[in-house]
């Protein structure tokens, strides 16, 4: 497979998560905006595969993110994808252009949302509406020290 098949539209995602469900897959969701992607997104999404048997991202376009974190994104959704979508352990990549992930989440249904530990499980969004189908919300660990805001700190640090 081609990293870039792995990037799918909503269009095209009723169908992927159709044939996963056929294969007893258990549906693993997450989003974020993923600018630059750093040790901390790798630990993170790996172990969100494995609280299941595939993973989606839902991921902020370039309009969603810059509502979110002036200034930024620092690499457009395309890249931002790509890369996620480089990830053996991400199996779908759809990009999200409102605020929230919530309406994905609900096309989704996943059988488990997962945030960073950042996030409390009830300020994430879509937690209600995976718990009232039976799905399960969970947070991982951050690995300290690491975000995309750190690292642009530190290369503005340095000119
Ligand atoms: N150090 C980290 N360890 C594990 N997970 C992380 C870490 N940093 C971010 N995440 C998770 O990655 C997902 C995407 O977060 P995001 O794209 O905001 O990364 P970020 O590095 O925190 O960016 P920013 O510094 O711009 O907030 C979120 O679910 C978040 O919980
Ligand atoms: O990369 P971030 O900032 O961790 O991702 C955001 O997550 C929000 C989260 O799902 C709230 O619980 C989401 O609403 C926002 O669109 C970003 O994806």
């Amino acid at each position: 497979m081609w990293t870039k098949d792995k990037i799918l539209t909503r269009e095209q995602l009723p169908a992927t998560l159709d044939g996963w469900r056929a294969a007893g897959r258990k549906v693993v969701f997450t989003n974020g905006c993923f600018d630059l992607l750093h040790l901390g997104h790798v630990d993170y999404l790996e172990q969100a595969r494995h609280l299941g048997d595939a993973l989606v991202v839902g991921l902020n376009t370039d309009a969603s993110v810059s509502c979110l974190k002036p200034g930024r994104p620092i690499q457009d959704e395309a890249a931002r994808a790509r890369i996620l979508a480089s990830l053996a352990f991400v199996d779908a990549v759809v990009l999200f252009g409102e605020p929230t992930p919530l309406e994905l989440i609900e096309l989704v249904q996943p059988d488990v949302l997962v945030k960073g530990d950042d996030y409390s499980i009830e300020a994430i969004v879509g937690h209600e509406v995976v718990l009232a189908h039976g799905g399960t919300v969970r947070t991982v660990a951050l690995v300290p020290g690491y975000s995309t805001s750190r690292i642009v700190a530190r290369i503005l640090a340095t000119q």
